[in-house]
């Protein structure tokens, strides 16, 4: 079985992954254009920012599993993982602290124009009294949109510098607030009207992009801080543009529309060329600590998936099936039985949709729950009692 890594992963992680008698393929700087091709053969695929498209999983008939070598899936095209029935996870959690600080970097370089300060002392010039006009962190709101597991890290590290901290997050209501030791605000122009610098930590979705849109931006008063290590798309390019050129609005932005998937390559942002804005390179997760943590927690997905099928942290899934019925059959754990119980599920035109078979000590029973889309009838329910050298018993229960 072969696995295709098609994106930067740490080498000591490699001999784990062969360990479960996988053929490992690294291919850290293959082209976006050649994965489909690459992939053809693989069963498992583990990428970082690498997109993946439909064609992939079009053309890459093996292919079992995609795991994001990191949190965001949004450079995964998931549903047409779906239609294929390939899984796709993700490491949720393992890279948030290093995105937290990048954060909180950031949000220190523009209170102080941290990189400014630098350039001009390596241009050989002294301006203490320019770069004296910081407004400084204690005793400012921070808000931040989305309070997931970066947030949630942001939050704690803003409470360390004295911030008040107000969050909007689409679940958020007061008692978790108070818990989480944040105030909640009731939408975004809200959040953004009362902050001083807001940060950004939503995942990208159909439903948040351009959540943070021209309306949230011009709620932020003159001044504010914006810092994005989210998605670029979750804010209204434009707008931003606008507000930084104004003088309105200063920005760490780690991620930029259209930045490039690998590790090099030429690259321009309008936005990162503005004097009142610093870019980073989608560094956010880029520290060896994260980057650990997401290997071990990517050949721990991939070795759960080789040992035992089971997917950890899968993200396809659905959730609710057509399903209306779930059929319990007790049977004996012999050749053909589930076959003539299925059989005869075929034969009234009811379609099976999951199906689990669990077998008892001594491998003598088994008890198999089937959810089918349409509930058996009394007399289906008999024709599969009726075999009584294979079925113990067969109930229906409506779901
Ligand atoms: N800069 C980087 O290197 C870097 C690293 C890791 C993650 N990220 C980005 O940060 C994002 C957040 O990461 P996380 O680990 O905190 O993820 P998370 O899943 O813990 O949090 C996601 C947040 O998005 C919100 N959200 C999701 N779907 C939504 C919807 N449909 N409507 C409204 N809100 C919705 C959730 O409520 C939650 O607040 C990732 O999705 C990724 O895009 C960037
Ligand atoms: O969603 C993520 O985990 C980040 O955007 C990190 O992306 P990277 O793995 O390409 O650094």
């Amino acid at each position: 079985m072969k696995v295709l890594i098609a994106d930067a992963f740490p080498k000591s992680r490699l001999a784990d992954l062969e360990a479960l008698g996988l053929a490992v393929e690294h291919r850290p700087d293959l082209p976006a254009a050649e994965l489909a091709d690459a992939a053809r053969d693989a069963a498992v695929l583990v990428v970082r920012s690498k997109q993946v498209p439909a064609a992939v999983f079009e053309r890459a008939r093996a292919l079992s599993l995609v795991v994001r070598a990191g949190a965001g899936v949004n450079t995964i095209d998931v549903a047409a993982a779906s239609r294929r029935g390939v899984y796709v996870s993700n490491c949720p959690g393992q890279n948030a602290v290093a995105v937290a600080e990048l954060t909180l970097g950031l949000l220190l370089a523009l209170d102080r124009r941290i990189p400014d300060n630098v350039a001009a002392l390596r241009e050989g010039r002294w301006d203490k009294k320019g770069f004296s006009a910081a407004r400084g962190l204690f005793g400012r709101t921070l808000g931040i949109a989305g309070l997931g597991t970066i947030g949630r890290e942001v939050a704690a590290r803003a409470r360390g510098f004295g911030m008040r901290v107000v969050a909007w997050s689409r679940s958020l209501d007061d008692a978790r607030a108070k818990a989480l030791g944040v105030e909640r605000a009731p939408d975004l122009v809200s959040l953004a009207r009362g902050c001083d610098a807001l940060s950004i930590h939503l995942a990208l979705k159909p439903e948040t992009r351009g959540a943070i849109s021209r309306e949230v931006l011009e709620a932020l008063p003159a001044g504010a801080l914006l810092v994005n290590t989210a998605r670029a798309e979750v804010v209204d390019q434009a707008a931003l543009l606008e507000r930084v050129r104004a003088g309105r609005l200063r920005v760490g932005a780690d991620v930029h529309a259209g930045e490039p998937e690998g590790g090099k390559a030429e690259f321009r942002s309008e936005l990162a060329t503005l004097p009142g804005a610093y870019g980073t390179h989608h560094i956010g997760a880029s520290t060896e600590q994260a980057q650990e943590a997401i290997a071990a927690e990517t050949v721990r997905i991939v070795a759960s998936f080789v040992r035992t099928g089971a997917v950890p942290n899968c993200v396809n899934v659905a959730k609710r099936t057509p399903a209306r019925a779930r059929l319990v059959v007790r049977h004996y754990d012999k050749v053909g039985v589930l076959a003539n119980v299925l059989g005869e599920i075929r034969n009234a035109g009811i379609n099976a949709q999951q199906i689990e078979n669990t077998v008892f000590d001594e491998a003598v029973a088994a008890s198999c729950v089937i959810a089918l889309d349409e509930a058996p009838d009394e007399a289906l329910l008999e024709r599969i009692r009726a075999r009584a050298d294979e079925v113990v018993s067969a109930e229906c229960f409506l779901v």
